[in-house]
């Protein structure tokens, strides 16, 4: 493929992206602009009549307000709380009420503001702007709710004593950041190109990898790993991530332990003195790395608002070591000062005494400031591991901060613009990541071509063909869609000489790995041993042996007509999920399914059914979700990077057109059929689904011949109830 122009490429990206942010924002702006505080919290984007019970210097000295509900809602004749401290009497009954239900959720960004009072109610939006105070919520109970405000000043104006309300914001920090990279990118000089970034766009050739590096022969041969009990694949590919230059791809299909390749990755390349940053989309897969690098007891600094973290990694996040660290003492003394300093707040009986607090606390805040600085700086610089969301590594804390190897895990399902972030801060770059699993959701259609019915299941569905195995859509647009990750593009633009693959799967029966072996990999997947050929009656629990628990695959054919697929719009007026599709009669054989494992033993919480329609899974959701505490019902799209015992996967498509829609992306497809471990059960109309794509006739073809083939029948359906 040939070099891309930096520029171009850049303003290409930042096209995408404003299209894709408006895409975002304009669902919450259109939302909070026409809707009441009232509505809102109805549709759990808002909790109204709280008053401030507390405020603290939490982790990193940010101000953390406590919100609570105003004791005088709803309970009449009590104390108005939140003027010095409510009355235990209050404080019991507003317990009682809580929050109610909401869908406010810890790490969400939300804004929190006076109040409107009824006649203000449409002004809603201007006085929220107005007044509102931004920050991250950083613990969720049922009777208050804590935010970590951004600007600490701000919440000065919260005190006013009137009623306030928060509500979840669009979080646009992500955008900000990759923004700022690509417009960094788009302005570079073609002199301040580095030869990573030349390589990287093609501009330069990269730097060949010795070909000898897997043979005894060679100085690779002789590493000495910490890990005895990676496989010969996973050592292959770290042998090539050390030796190559500029960039190395580690491709990890389903279950072949991309994460645990890295850890040792990791600790070979600190034996060799390299500084490594370590990056993930998101907090969890970070978080993932922390917990098992942390075992290994190396100077490690986590960055990332405390607030996301998971409880097992806070101790080596940036923001509690800044504060728990010797180099710290110096930080925790000017907090100590603060956090008594706003105690004191409370007791302030005139506006005069109170402006004088918050002076001090200013001034105090400077100073904590600067000494957290020169602490950071020093943690940092100690530090030969950093790890940070991609975004997060875009922050002040690495400014001017340089890395030998950046290593991006769940690189296919990161936004090439994302993964920019940290790599201005490198050499070379390490990417993990299985590019025929989903790439990252793209809200926006952008440049994507509508199809006619203007669905966008459907107009995802356009790459159905697309025998690349990524689908057409990304290669019918010049320059590409926000879908095509940077290890799609540096694995067309070098090909397979910079990638190598991981080979031992360590999730599924062999039978189940087969189909996406042949189709997918090349058919080099390999089951490992304690996998190959384990069934759900041989659970380490009590599970009867049975027609379904003595199966790794089973397929339910449905062919004949007699489970037709609807369209949510065709019950009249268009409903919250669009036209997407359901199956109803397919749902009740989902559920005829599962009735029959859970009464061979098999445990709720070891099923999964997964299916590519929202319609389904809400129809799933009634039928199931009471029946069986426990089992997890989702989308294909949600439940990437996940397993289960026993997976059912619920197709939907049935008529008489023998249309597939977006079910003949083929990595959708395989995320559906690789998520379990012992037990696949395939619910679909054969007729249908095998007309949708080469690849899908293939499946049901395979199905047919090598699953335990059933053709179910409306009289099974009221024989098993
Ligand atoms: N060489 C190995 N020997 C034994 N078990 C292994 C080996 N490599 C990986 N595993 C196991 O395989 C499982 C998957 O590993 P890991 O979580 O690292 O995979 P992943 O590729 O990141 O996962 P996913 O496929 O979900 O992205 C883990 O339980 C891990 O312990």
């Amino acid at each position: 493929m040939a070099p891309v122009a930096i520029p171009t490429f850049a303003s290409h990206q930042l096209n995408l992206l404003s299209a894709e942010l408006a895409a975002e924002t304009s669902a919450t702006a259109l939302l909070t602009s026409t809707h009441s505080p009232s509505a809102l919290s109805r549709a759990g984007l808002a909790i109204t009549n709280l008053v401030i019970d507390s405020q603290r210097t939490g982790l990193g000295g940010k101000t953390v307000v406590q919100l609570g509900r105003d004791s005088a809602v709803g309970v009449s004749g009590k104390d108005k709380g939140g003027k010095s401290s409510k009355s235990d009497a209050a404080r019991d009954a507003s317990d009682a009420a809580g929050l109610g239900e909401h869908g406010i959720r810890v790490g969400d960004v939300v804004g929190i503001g006076q109040q409107p009072k009824g006649a203000e109610k449409k002004k809603a939006k201007s006085e929220l702007e107005k007044s509102r105070v931004e920050g991250v919520v950083v613990k969720v109970r049922q009777d208050a709710i804590e935010v970590a405000v951004e600007k600490e000043d701000d919440a000065e104006g919260l005190l006013g004593g009137s009623k306030l309300w928060i509500v979840k914001l669009a979080n646009e920090i992500t955008y900000k950041r990759m923004n700022q990279t690509m417009t960094y990118l788009e302005k570079m000089e073609e002199a301040e190109y580095t030869p990573f970034i030349r390589v990287l766009f093609g501009l330069d050739s990269v730097t060949p990898v010795p070909p000898d590096i897997d043979l005894p022969s060679s100085d690779y041969a002789k590493i000495v790993w910490d890990n005895p009990h990676l496989n010969d694949s996973q050592k292959s590919a770290i042998r090539f991530a050390l030796a190559s230059r500029e960039i190395a791809l580690i491709h990890g299909p389903p279950g072949t332990g991309k994460t645990y390749t890295i850890i040792e990755l990791i600790l070979q390349l600190l034996a060799r003195k390299q500084r490594v940053l370590v990056c993930g989309p998101s907090n969890i897969s970070v978080d993932n790395i922390v917990e098992r690098l942390a075992p290994h007891g190396l100077p490690l600094v986590r960055l990332g608002h405390p607030a996301r973290l998971l409880p097992s990694v806070l101790a080596h996040s940036l923001d509690v070591l800044t504060r728990t660290s010797e180099a710290a003492a110096i930080v925790r003394d000017v907090a100590k000062e603060m956090d008594a300093k706003q105690a004191s707040i409370k007791k302030t009986k005139s506006g005069r005494e109170r402006r004088e607090i918050y002076s001090v606390l200013r001034e105090l805040r400077k100073e904590y400031r600067e000494r957290e600085r020169g602490c950071v700086d020093q943690l940092i610089h100690q530090s030969k591991v950093v790890l940070a969301t991609l975004h997060g590594a875009g922050g002040f804390h690495l400014k001017g901060q340089q890395f030998d190897v950046v290593i991006i895990d769940e690189a296919s399902q990161a936004l090439e613009a994302q993964c920019w972030v940290p790599l201005l801060r490198a050499k070379k770059v390490v990417l993990a990541g299985d590019h025929l699993q989903l790439p990252p959701t793209v809200k926006s259609l952008n440049v994507k071509e509508k199809s006619k019915t203007g669905n966008a299941e459907q107009a995802k569905a356009d790459g159905k063909n697309g025998e690349d195995g990524l689908g057409q859509t990304q290669s019918k647009t010049k320059g590409g869609t926000l879908e095509t990750t940077m290890f799609d593009r540096l694995l067309r633009l070098y090909g397979p000489s910079v990638k190598r693959m991981l080979t031992v799967q360590y999730r599924m029966h062999e039978q189940i790995m087969t189909f996406p072996s042949e189709e997918l990999y090349e058919g080099k997947l390999v089951a490992a041993e304690d996998v190959k050929s384990r069934l759900l009656k041989d659970l380490p629990y009590e599970v009867m042996e049975t027609d379904e628990t003595k199966e790794a695959l089973v397929f339910l054919d449905t062919q004949g007509g007699d489970f037709p697929e609807k369209t949510e719009a065709d019950d009249g007026g268009k409903s919250l999920l669009g036209d997407s599709k359901s199956n109803e009669m397919e749902a009740l054989l989902v559920g005829m399914q599962v009735k029959r494992l859970v009464e061979a033993g098999v445990k709720a919480t070891d099923i999964a059914v997964i299916t590519p329609y929202n319609g389904q899974l809400s129809i799933l959701s009634r039928s199931l979700k009471e029946a069986y505490p426990g089992i997890e019902l989702g989308s294909v799209d949600g439940f990437q990077g996940r397993e289960k015992e026993a997976v059912i996967v619920s197709l939907v498509r049935s008529n008489p057109e023998h249309e597939v829609g977006f079910l003949g992306e083929k990595r959708r497809l395989n995320v559906a059929m690789t998520r379990p471990k012992r037990h696949l059960c395939v619910i679909g109309d054969s007729e249908t689904v095998s007309r949708g794509s080469n690849f899908l006739a293939r499946w049901m073809a395979f199905l047919e011949e090598h699953a335990d083939l059933r053709y179910p029948n409306l009289a099974d359906l009221h024989v098993d109830g």
